[in-house]
């Protein structure tokens, strides 16, 4: 495995759109009585049936966080009312400060781990945003100087009147338990809710002077990791809308590929409304080789593709067996070469059978993906490729012969001869120091040693 990890290293990778701060909580007991005595706990029970899907007022947030927190799900909403900062910062005590967003939070991992070359494209970039970026040589922003493009340091290319955006990070742990009336809930699993700023002045776009280059920029990688589409809006004040933003990220993908045919990753990460998540799913999937992500996500999207007892049956039970069948229903529909689904208890890849890698070289992909995140979780952040060792030391979870045991049931009941399908079960550890970022660090783990062993075998 070390070696197809070096292997790995060998990679220059392009990244866009989202770069945030996330500004994280470590959610305590305390905390969260307090939201509720403040709320009433009969209004927020209220407010959790109603299920609402972005953050207005206090009460939305303190609903969708008590879900989080009873069934123990990774989740985010968006915050859409700026009135709120307010509401939040004169209650909690942010703990930590650090890079966010799925490109700088794999920009860091890509260029600690000493990957050949990491460009990393946000269409704003404040300083603050830039001091968090690693300082290395292999990590690169890509700006437009006298015509040309050149590549800068993150911290010699920020622009001083960009906006900081800001997400606040929720980190609950297994085991808090707490009242909401005479119901004592108990939190099920270890996670993040995240509190995703979303307003109008930050654009998920590649800027007009940048795009002439996407060719160019190309060129120069291996491939490209591309996220940050859940922070389209539906609608904008100056009339442009998700359709816009959506037509212009299908030509950055073409763009991209336009001069050497690179593979596309896209991370996906929560949507709460459904038809933005629609369109996401149907303009960007079928133009990516391949997508990652969550049990959450995973129900969403099938959701989404009208498969709603499916999706219910993923996010509450997380059967093995569900997730075979939606994984081969998004991996069909959309047309993409690879599907990588990270749960809390496996990892799953599903391809089709055509796909050049064997099982057990897609099994060994998986692992350096789960090694990376128990090392991430284990320490809090991935400083060196030595790091790597840390994860190794990492068991597997106590489930992970159950984990076996299920998938060969699962293959047994299910028509899975046209595809390849591999499983693992994940390295978790126990107390984590963090677990926003984990699944970012997996998906890239994933698509970068994925690349690494087609390259091997001289299909890439
Ligand atoms: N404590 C943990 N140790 C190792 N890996 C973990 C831990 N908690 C979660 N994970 C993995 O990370 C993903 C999270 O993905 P998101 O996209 O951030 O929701 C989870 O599925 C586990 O595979
Ligand atoms: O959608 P946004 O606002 O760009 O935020 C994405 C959020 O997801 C993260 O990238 C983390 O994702 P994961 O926990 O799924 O790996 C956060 O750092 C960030 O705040
Ligand atoms: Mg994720």
């Amino acid at each position: 495995m070390i070696d197809v990890f070096q292997d790995a290293q060998k990679l220059s990778l392009y990244l866009a759109y989202n770069v945030n701060v996330d500004a994280i909580v470590y959610l305590r007991k305390e905390h969260i009585e307090k939201l509720i005595r403040e709320l009433g706990s009969e209004n927020v029970r209220r407010r959790m049936e109603d299920y609402p899907r972005e953050i207005n007022e206090p009460i939305d947030f303190v609903a969708r966080l008590i879900h989080a927190l009873k069934t123990g799900k990774p989740m985010a909403v968006p915050l859409v009312n700026e009135e709120m900062h307010t509401w939040f910062d004169e209650r909690f005590k942010y703990n930590v400060e650090r890079i966010g967003g799925q490109v700088g939070i794999i920009a860091n991992l890509l260029a600690n781990l000493d990957f050949k070359k990491v460009i990393a494209y946000s269409p704003i970039l404040a300083k603050r945003q830039a001091q968090m970026f690693v300082n290395k040589p292999n990590l690169l922003y890509p700006v437009v100087e006298n015509g040309e493009l050149v590549l800068k340091k993150p911290i010699e290319a920020y622009r001083e009147n960009d906006p900081v955006k800001v997400n606040r990070i929720f980190e609950f742990r297994k085991g808090t338990r707490f009242k909401l009336g005479n119901e004592v809930i108990e939190v099920p699993h270890s996670g993040r809710f995240i509190v995703a700023s979303r307003f109008e002045s930050i654009r998920i776009e590649t800027k007009e002077d940048l795009k002439p280059f996407l060719p160019k920029i190309g060129e120069l990688v291996d491939g490209a990791i591309l996220s940050g589409y859940q922070g389209i809006k539906k609608r904008y004040s100056d009339g442009k809308d998700a359709n816009y933003y959506l037509r212009k990220a299908k030509e950055d993908i073409r763009l991209l590929k336009k001069n050497k045919d690179i593979k596309i990753h896209v991370e996906f990460a929560s949507i709460q409304d459904r038809e933005l998540r629609k369109k996401v799913i149907y303009n960007i999937f079928p133009l990516a080789d391949s997508v990652g992500m969550d049990e959450s996500e995973i129900a969403h999207i099938l959701n989404s593709l009208g498969y709603p007892k499916l999706a219910d049956r993923i996010f509450n039970y997380n059967r093995i067996e569900d997730t075979v069948l939606g994984g081969k229903i998004i991996l069909d529909e959309l047309n993409l070469e690879i599907l990588q689904i990270h749960t809390i208890y496996y990892l799953m890849y599903i391809t089709h059978k055509d796909n050049p890698l064997s099982e057990d070289e897609l099994r060994q992909s998986l692992e350096i993906a789960t090694t990376l995140a128990a090392a991430r979780a284990s320490l809090g952040d991935i400083k060196s490729p030595e790091d790597f060792k840390v994860g190794l030391r990492v068991p597997y979870n106590e489930y992970g012969e159950f984990v076996k045991l299920r998938f060969e049931e699962a293959k047994r009941k299910l028509r899975t001869r046209e595809y390849k399908i591999v499983i693992i079960p994940t390295r978790l550890v126990k107390n984590p120091v963090s677990t926003v970022g984990l699944g970012d660090t997996i998906s890239a783990g994933a698509f970068t040693s994925y690349l690494a062993l087609l390259r091997r075998k001289g299909m890439y």
